[in-house]
């Protein structure tokens, strides 16, 4: 049995339900990021695993306990806040030993382990400090820090970087990840950033409108999106519909796909577009993949590379060149077949299903 066992759970507030059909086992050591946009319930989720919003229908499993219809002080389940929720009138000392006190452990004890914490997340020194006088990163480690000193089951952190600035939460992202795997607990991440979903989780949850759309490592997450809400969401910026009309476009798979007249959905990335100013560039493989003929619109400088828009017939297509170029430029672009997304769209039933015709290594 899995460390965490989240079955067929409802939650939501009064009578909205909110979490529909949430499935997912997390083990012993892992971390997994719920990833997806604003709104789709992931806060929701971790409220619901700690006890804060009622499950309506399904079970939770934390060992082989059943918790679903626990209080939030029974399960052992920890929460690490945005907001840090640290208590401004205490130290870091007394911050840490907060819930150790709440749970009667012997003050000698109490003592050992907020020396023990305090070595972990690196805050030696600043025990008598009031967490007024930390910067927004030892904050943080603080908040960290308290939520261990119980040894929870599961720890579970909402956005806990989102109010840090963008170096600082670099690096306490990877303080995080050693951590993690230093102690080995057992975790789930809010973020909404992609990149911080693929650096820190074992695996990622895509949610979408309450549930889960993918589960998997951040590697098939990213090369293999299951669906186009995954594949839009993990970055594939560029999107068609096929077949298409537009002598702009040639798609070749030399018969790889099932049925080429069937309408598809065709994702890719701005950074799989080769772009050629040649009309006719030579390939070096052969001619499989998209091929699509436009004109530059706009350029813009982005550090490592230029993005450029080019309009394609009715369509605008982002690539990344590494020269700047210039307005009305007539370029070639091109994708391999490995890095389209294609989905056979379900008229009837208004939904997609991926045909993963290629698998990308
Ligand atoms: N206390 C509440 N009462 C009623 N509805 C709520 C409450 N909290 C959240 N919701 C609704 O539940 C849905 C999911 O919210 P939730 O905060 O779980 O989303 P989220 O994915 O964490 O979003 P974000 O990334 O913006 O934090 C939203 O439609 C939200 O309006």
């Amino acid at each position: 049995m899995a460390h965490l066992q989240i079955e067929n759970l409802q939650a939501g507030y009064g009578n909205k339900l909110i979490l529909n059909n949430i499935n997912l086992n997390v083990e012993q050591g892992e971390m997994i990021a719920l990833l997806g946009p604003s709104g789709c319930g992931k806060t929701t989720l971790l409220n619901a695993l700690c006890g804060f919003v009622p499950v309506s229908h399904g079970e939770i499993f934390s060992g082989q306990r059943a918790i679903s219809q626990l209080p939030a002080e029974k399960r052992n389940i920890t929460m690490v806040f945005q907001s840090y929720a640290l208590w401004p009138h205490m130290t870091v000392s007394q911050n840490i030993a907060y819930g150790l006190k709440v749970k009667k452990i012997k003050r000698a004890e109490i003592d050992v382990r907020v020396a023990e914490l305090l070595d972990i997340v690196k805050l030696n020194g600043l025990e008598n400090e009031k967490v007024t006088a930390l910067s927004g990163g030892q904050r943080q480690r603080v908040a960290l820090a308290r939520a261990l000193a119980i040894r929870p089951d599961v720890l579970v952190l909402d956005e806990p970087l989102s109010n840090l600035d963008a170096k600082v939460r670099l690096s306490v992202r990877h303080e995080i990840k050693a951590l993690q795997k230093q102690l080995g607990f057992t975790s789930l991440i809010v973020t909404h950033d992609q990149e911080e979903a693929l650096v820190m989780a074992d695996r990622i949850a895509v949610l979408n409108q309450g549930r889960i759309e993918q589960i998997g490592t951040p590697e098939e997450i990213y090369h293999h999106p299951s669906t186009p809400f995954v594949a839009d969401f993990m970055g594939a910026d560029n999107h068609i519909d096929w077949p298409l009309s537009d002598d702009a476009f040639a798609l070749n798979l030399s018969g790889q796909l099932d049925n080429p007249s069937k309408p598809s959905s065709v994702y890719f990335r701005s950074e799989n577009v080769s772009l050629s100013t040649q009309q006719n560039p030579e390939n070096d493989l052969s001619n499989d993949g998209l091929i699509i003929k436009g004109v530059v619109e706009q350029s813009a400088f982005f550090g490592n590379n230029y993005r450029i828009s080019v309009r394609c017939g009715k369509h605008t297509i982002q690539a990344e060149h590494d020269q700047n170029l210039s307005e009305q430029t007539p370029v070639t672009l091109r994708v391999l077949p490995d890095a389209l997304h294609i989905y056979a769209q379900d008229v009837e039933h208004s939904v997609f299903q991926t045909t993963m015709p290629f698998q990308s290594n």
